[in-house]
């Protein structure tokens, strides 16, 4: 990133139409350039309403805004900063813009304010990046599991385990330092267990991930099942519209069609899908394959049936029986009828159940990107050499290469390659 040492600023807000615009100032010279367009430099963090005027242009009055001055190093990127609430006309964040740029500052670069709260210790790696997953939040899930990101609950998980370790490795180090004492087996049969239960910790934290990463980028739900079992219909019952086209044809689906809703407060997408049948014509094959492909790539298969059992039936968590104003379903399916609504209320709330058992992540905080499983997939790596490790230099080396991998995710060690990725992912203003 160019010129970190420059002052900042940028539209905090949306660029829609609005009352009220937000601009963010942060740098060295914030001070001075509140004083020039203000008038002066408020208390902090008080709301003071000014007149802003530009240096040049004989003084033009640019704006009244309500100004806050947030001394560093106790604001958002440990800068001093400012903020200037406008009035959202375009010509009025125009001449505002203008006018900072007159006095020293610059635009800022997408995610430069929470980069340079990262380089002043304001926040870690990790509660940057729930700060950035916040700001992408669309679901009351998202909202929650991001939030706690950012309050750094993922931050002191790994903390934690580098502490754990740093605890096994001076220990170690003391088995080096001493071979010759006579320090009782049980120490050295005491680390090895350590070292155990805290691999089994990082390994339960990985599984868990993948719920997590399912709460962010939503569940996929399949809907399979033999040609005119009313697999469209279903979907277009639970969608709440007419998603699908439906026909008393056999063969009516071809291509799989998506409908996004919200169950238990995640984003879900049912995949309608063709009707599985051996078939000449090429469109419908094509059209069964795609449907196989859904199933075996979705989080959740909705295994429908009408009328009789098929042959291939009984692997799906969740088996439905249509049209049971026709006939009974069997033991163990969820009688539905499409057609009269009958049962729809109870797949449904099978169906949360479905959702919120595969995005529980726990009362543990959940990783929540492919860099934390990567560095946790080294550190575990390393932690599993070590345990095969007999002598404890070779052990202490091996631990000590995990620690390194578990600072890496807060950033407290060799992250500069990462930081344009990480803070690239923002919005500018934020
Ligand atoms: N009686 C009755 N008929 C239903 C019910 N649900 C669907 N149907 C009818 O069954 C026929 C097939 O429905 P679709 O929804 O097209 O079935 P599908 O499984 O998507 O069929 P394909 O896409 O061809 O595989 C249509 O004529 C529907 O009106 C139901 O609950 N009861
Ligand atoms: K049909
Ligand atoms: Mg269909």
């Amino acid at each position: 990133m160019i010129d970190g040492d420059a002052t900042i600023f940028a539209r905090a807000t949306g660029s829609g139409r609005a009352a009220i615009a937000v601009i963010r100032i942060s740098g060295a010279s914030s001070g001075h350039i509140l004083k020039r367009l203000a008038g002066d430099v408020p208390a902090p963090r008080r709301a003071v309403v000014r007149a802003l005027h530009a240096s040049a242009h004989g003084g033009d009055l640019l704006d009244r805004a309500l100004v806050l001055w947030f001394p560093g190093p106790g604001s958002y990127t440990g800068e001093d900063s400012a903020e200037l609430h406008l009035h959202a006309g375009p010509a009025v964040i125009e001449a505002v813009s203008d006018a900072l740029v007159a006095l020293g500052a610059r635009p800022a670069e997408p995610g430069e304010f929470t980069r340079r709260a990262f380089s002043n210790g304001r926040l870690d790696l990790l509660e940057a990046e729930g700060i950035a997953d916040l700001i992408e939040a669309e679901t009351q899930s998202q909202r929650r599991q991001a939030l706690r990101q950012a309050d750094g609950a993922l931050s002191r998980l790994y903390h934690g385990w580098a502490e754990r370790l740093r605890y096994l490795l001076a220990h170690q180090e003391a088995l080096i330092d001493f071979p010759d004492e006579d320090l009782p087996p049980e120490i050295e049969a005491g680390l090895v267990s350590d070292l155990g239960r805290l691999l089994d910790d990082m390994l339960a934290h990985l599984a868990q991930g993948e719920q997590a990463q399912r709460i962010r980028s939503g569940l996929v739900v399949a809907v399979v099942g033999p040609p005119n079992v009313g697999k469209s219909s279903l979907v277009n019952r639970l969608a709440g519209r007419d998603a699908a086209m439906v026909s008393e044809w056999a063969g009516t689906t071809r291509d799989a069609i998506e409908v996004r809703l919200m169950l238990g407060g995640v984003p879900v997408t049912l995949v309608d899908t063709a009707g599985l049948r051996e078939t000449l014509d090429p469109l419908e094959a094509e059209g069964v394959r795609r449907a196989r492909l859904h199933a075996s790539h979705a989080d959740l298969v909705i295994e429908v049936a009408a009328g009789t059992l098929p042959a291939d039936a009984g692997t799906s968590r969740l088996q439905v029986w249509n049209k049971v104003d026709l006939a009974q379903a069997p033991a163990g399916w969820i009688g539905v009828s499409a057609k009269t609504g009958d049962g729809i209320d109870r797949l449904e709330a099978e169906l949360i159940r479905e959702v919120v058992r595969l995005t529980d992540t726990g009362v543990a905080p959940p990783m929540t990107r492919a860099r934390h499983r990567a560095g946790i997939d080294e550190a575990v790596g390393h932690l599993q050499a070590a345990q095969q490790l007999a002598l404890p230099e070779l052990r202490g080396e091996a631990s000590r290469l995990a620690m390194q991998a578990l600072g890496r995710l807060t950033g407290a060690i060799g992250v500069e390659d990462l930081l344009d990725s990480v803070f690239g992912q923002f919005c500018i203003g934020k």
